[in-house]
């Protein structure tokens, strides 16, 4: 017989904790139960013998999730004003907020879980958020889709991590700490991570026995010396917080490594008017604006007997050849009473990292007055991520 129910869900669980040791009658099992508390009601659902069927409210709006706080909020802010998209937000306290240049969007600032949590429910159709936090709040669900997963800010990687003293001095690889006799039923490997999703799901793929998780939302670095855990799992950038608080990654121990990412709802991109064209023009600006930024415009003079013979010497060098380039213009100058071309002017696009490399090469074969200019954009043809996109939403 068909139970359907309606229920209104806003998010995954909202707060998990752990409320039991683990079961001592299973001899290999990452054993947590959590007690799980979910928030406020939104967008209803409807559950048709327990599968899910989101139904987002009607509105026009496109909506776009962006973090309201930490440390990808100004990153986020300054990513869309390098791209020409500037958030106007009438005062910070504000959560709702517009991009003049991107007519009917609506930019919601929330906590980036909440992002993740409201693109799952159908309360948001685009967000920028870490893909640590898109996987850990997004849990698989496949209508997260990730539209640009490499925004080039908030590096860093989801690690597990170990003290440097005592029993795990001569730990150094996830094998080897499985092994370790230490871990029993009764005394299992204790975990301290806010990554109640990801984490034991990394130690059940990894064949991990005897594991129990418990949650904090900060300093969990503290719990080992606390002596409230064995190990951690959070994240991890320079390094620091793990070094200070004497602690330890260990080899196969990166769950993640992530980075911001642009995410969409599947059911918003194909279904909400308006999303497919707002996610293009993201897209088309996102990667023309950071593949542009690795790049150097170059102009320098040449002198030569054609243009073809100053190309031929600029492509002889394995650091000019550009993107597509080099681009050879005649320098014009009066002589004799003729006009005549002495000198080719060129330009070329090169990576950042190979400037210097790069003006080397150019004087070697005669290049001369070398100006160097930031690129603010490099639009190439049809982008491949937009092409996947479409073939992944089968249109
Ligand atoms: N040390 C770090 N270096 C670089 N990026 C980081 C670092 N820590 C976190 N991030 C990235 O920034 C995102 C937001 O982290 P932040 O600390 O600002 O928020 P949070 O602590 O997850 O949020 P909340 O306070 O709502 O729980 C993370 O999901 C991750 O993608
Ligand atoms: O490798 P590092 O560069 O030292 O960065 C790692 C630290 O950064 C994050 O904490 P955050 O500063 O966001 O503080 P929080 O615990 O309050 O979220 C993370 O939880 C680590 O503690
Ligand atoms: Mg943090």
């Amino acid at each position: 017989m068909s139970v359907v129910r309606t229920i209104f869900l806003q998010c995954p669980p909202a707060s998990i904790s752990p409320i039991s040791s683990p079961s001592s009658s299973s001899s290999n099992c990452v054993s947590v139960k959590f007690s799980v508390s979910c928030c406020s009601v939104a967008s209803p659902v409807t559950v048709v013998n327990g599968n899910v069927d989101r139904k987002p409210y009607e509105r026009n709006g496109v909506r776009l999730g962006l973090p309201s706080k930490g440390r990808m909020a100004t990153d986020t802010l300054d990513l869309l004003k390098d791209c020409q998209l500037s958030v106007k937000q009438v005062n910070p306290r504000q959560y709702v907020a517009e991009i003049p240049q991107l007519s009917n969007l609506e930019v919601w600032f929330q906590r980036p879980k909440d992002i993740v949590r409201k693109l799952v429910s159908g309360d948001l159709d685009l967000g920028i958020v870490g893909l640590d936090t898109v996987n850990e709040y997004g849990q698989g669900d496949e209508d997260l889709i990730l539209v640009h997963e490499a925004l080039d800010y908030g590096d860093c990687r989801l690690s597990l991590a170990i003290p440097k003293y005592g029993i795990f001095e001569n730990v150094n690889s996830l094998k080897e700490l499985s092994q370790m006799p230490q871990w029993t039923p009764e005394r299992p490997l204790r975990v301290a991570t806010g990554f109640t999703y990801l984490g034991p799901k990394f130690m059940k793929e990894n064949g991990l026995s005897h594991v129990t998780f418990s949650t904090a939302d900060g300093a969990l670095e503290a719990a080992p010396v606390m002596g409230i855990a064995d190990a951690i799992v959070d994240l991890v950038s320079s390094g620091t917080t793990l070094r200070e608080n004497n602690l330890k990654e260990i080899e196969g121990g990166v769950i993640l490594e992530s980075q911001a990412v642009l995410v969409a709802s599947r059911r918003s991109l194909i279904q909400r008017k308006g999303v497919l064209d707002i996610t293009h023009e993201m897209l088309e600006r996102f990667e023309a604006h950071l593949r542009a930024v690795g790049q150097f415009t170059v102009v320098a003079n040449m002198r030569g007997s054609s243009a073809e013979e100053v190309a031929e010497r600029v492509l002889s060098q394995p650091s000019l050849s550009g993107l597509q380039g080099p681009t050879v213009s005649p320098v014009f100058c009066k002589r004799d009473g003729k006009v005549a071309a002495d000198y080719y002017a060129i330009v070329i696009c090169v990576p950042k990292k190979a400037l210097y490399k790069s003006v080397q090469q150019l004087r070697a074969i005669g290049g001369s007055g070398v100006l160097v200019s930031p690129l603010t954009y490099i639009f190439d043809e049809e982008t491949p991520r937009w092409r996947q996109l479409l073939s992944n939403l089968g249109l």
